[in-house]
């Protein structure tokens, strides 16, 4: 293959004369007639969106004025907004007049020609599911006006369907052909992510003749690629591996195609119910808000903030058994303050180590599966107490409001998660750690909670206990932890299976139990024995749950 084409000749750009080189990589052009300051645009190959002849503009409307000596680059051109600088892309745009039409086809061909050799992993053909009824409704608005020109003006062939009911992506990538598809782009929020990613993992493991049910199987990586277009309320898959909430910069990422493998958590019951999660699987807090957002979908995205307040002031708090695999504390920690990034080393070391193992064994996973069957592994930790929230997380679980998210240092693609205990505590506590969400305050620097990088999970709720403490609980919340906090005095210890056991180390004072009745008595129902778990913004019908 010919990696270095070039090209080299004066060009115009308006009235001025410039300098216009296309080696390999670059396509540089720079003012010609300018003794001083002589500035050089250059503009990565693989970068390069499109190439047309005339003089063509793209968004917000396609024109074009065809003239016999002039050809119009489209490339990646990163901006600023806010925080987010190089974030941000756009369509850059510069027009180029020749001095005959000759060196106009030679700079047109040339130039495809080099976008050939270096977008070997461009999609050609995209299958792509529009959610009409996502966040505000504008899905379908959003890909027509802002990502379809985009598609188009790459030469990406794209199949659009916009769905008109729940779970349709889904069955679709289940059932349907998807011969020739190179990738498939969903216009949604995070729920519309959720149903490609287990349509797509479905699909795979069929083909494989695997069962997704089984706890011990390995599953197969899927061979498509998932897009996202962002259409929805919180859109937190896309902010977390883009980096920013903007359909154009996610559409320009999919064209060019990058890619950025994904941790994926599978969620089994005992009954051997599956489910995937990227990023948030939660208990209590984040369960409780997501139930009540239900009732108000009709609130739209403010259906969130609406549910937080309700689902706060109701102060609940859960019993519950957490057990939890510990990842390798040499790797990584949750609060070592790295930021996973595009390209991150933690997560090529992972990856690495994931190929090496699995040329071994002959699948990608067995290795890893085999790290949850061998006692070589680690031991699993079992934490037993009354809980405001358990939450995993694969990922940072950022979002606009949230900038550094749930766990700032989690890994996109390292094959662990982080699992936040947040044990129960008087309203005011709970508050600080909600807000500290929002600030760049470390939210784990408190005395009621506790963060573990982890390679699964365990949880069963403990009603029985609740049952026995319901009478403290709805006079103050934390009457359970003052008397589980005495056995914690013990510190560490041995379970009958010989697994370390910490009993639930947390006391509540007088004083905030005052506040707490206080809170309590303005806004307190009786509280459910048990939460739901929520799956990526979906509703969890179990409570018992084996996660990896
Ligand atoms: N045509 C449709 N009618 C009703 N529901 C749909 C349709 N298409 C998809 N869905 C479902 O709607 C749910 C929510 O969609 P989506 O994630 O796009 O928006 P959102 O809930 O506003 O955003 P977020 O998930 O980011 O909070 C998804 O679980 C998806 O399965």
């Amino acid at each position: 293959m010919d990696t270095d084409v070039r090209l080299e000749s004066s060009l115009w750009v308006g009235n001025k004369r410039y300098r216009a080189v296309l080696t390999g990589w670059y396509f540089n052009w720079t003012e010609v007639d300018k003794n001083r300051d002589k500035k050089t645009v250059s503009v990565p190959v693989a970068e390069v969106i499109g190439v047309e002849e005339g003089q063509v503009e793209i968004l917000p409307q396609k024109c074009v004025e065809d003239t016999d000596k002039d050809f119009t680059v489209f490339y990646v051109k990163r901006s600023s907004s806010g925080g987010s600088y190089g974030l941000l892309w756009r369509l850059g745009r510069t027009q180029f007049s020749c001095p005959s039409r000759v060196l106009r086809d030679q700079w047109t061909q040339h130039l495809r020609a080099a976008l050939k050799t270096h977008g070997p992993l461009r999609p050609h053909r995209l299958l792509v599911f529009i959610n009409p009824f996502g966040g505000k409704g504008r899905g379908r608005k959003i890909y027509h006006s802002l990502v379809a020109p985009l598609f188009e003006l790459a030469g990406i062939n794209s199949h659009v369907i916009v769905t008109v009911q729940a779970n349709q992506a889904r069955d679709h990538l289940l059932k349907k052909d998807l011969t020739g598809f190179d990738g498939v782009v969903c216009v949604g929020g995070d729920g519309m992510f959720s149903e490609v990613l287990h349509g797509l993992i479905g699909r795979t493991q069929q083909e494989a003749g695997l069962s997704e049910n089984d706890p011990t199987v390995a599953l197969q990586p899927c061979p498509l690629h998932i897009g996202i277009i962002p259409a929805g309320s919180t859109d937190c898959v896309c902010f977390a591996t883009v980096g920013v909430i903007d359909p154009v910069t996610s559409a320009l990422h999919i064209i060019i195609g990058d890619s950025q493998p994904l941790d994926v958590c599978s969620v089994h019951n005992p009954s051997a119910v599956v489910r995937y999660s990227v990023s948030l699987l939660g208990y209590g807090f984040y369960g409780d808000v997501l139930a009540e957002s239900e009732k108000h979908r009709w609130m739209g995205p403010l259906r969130y903030d609406y549910s937080g307040a309700t689902v706060y002031l109701s102060n609940r708090s859960y019993a519950g058994v957490v057990q939890y695999l510990p990842a390798d504390p040499l790797l990584s920690s949750p609060r070592d303050n790295t930021r996973c990034l595009s390209g991150c080393s933690v997560c090529s070391r992972s990856t690495e180590r994931l190929f090496h193992h699995s040329s071994d064994s002959g699948s990608l996973y067995s290795s890893h599966l085999s790290q949850f069957s061998s006692d070589s592994e680690g031991e699993w930790v079992s934490v037993k107490g009354r809980f405001r929230c358990v939450s995993l997380t694969c990922m940072s679980s950022s979002c606009p409001k949230s900038p550094l998210g749930l766990s700032p240092s989690a890994h996109l693609a390292d094959g662990t998660a982080d699992l936040i205990l947040v044990w129960d505590t008087h309203p005011l506590g709970f508050l600080k750690f909600l807000y500290r969400h929002i600030t760049t305050q470390d939210q784990f620097d408190l005395p009621f909670v506790e963060v573990h990088r982890v390679k699964a999970i365990r949880f069963s709720p403990s009603p029985e206990e609740e049952e026995e403490d319901d009478e403290e609980k709805l006079g103050m919340s934390g009457a359970v932890n003052e008397k589980e906090g005495h056995h914690v005095q013990d510190g560490e210890t041995r379970s009958s299976n010989g697994s370390q056991q910490h009993l639930a180390p947390r006391g509540v004072t007088k004083h905030q139990k005052g506040i707490s009745s206080l809170l309590c008595g303005l806004c307190c129902r009786k509280a459910p024995a048990v939460s739901v778990w929520n799956c990526d913004g979906e509703i969890l019908p179990f409570t018992e749950l084996l996660c990896r």
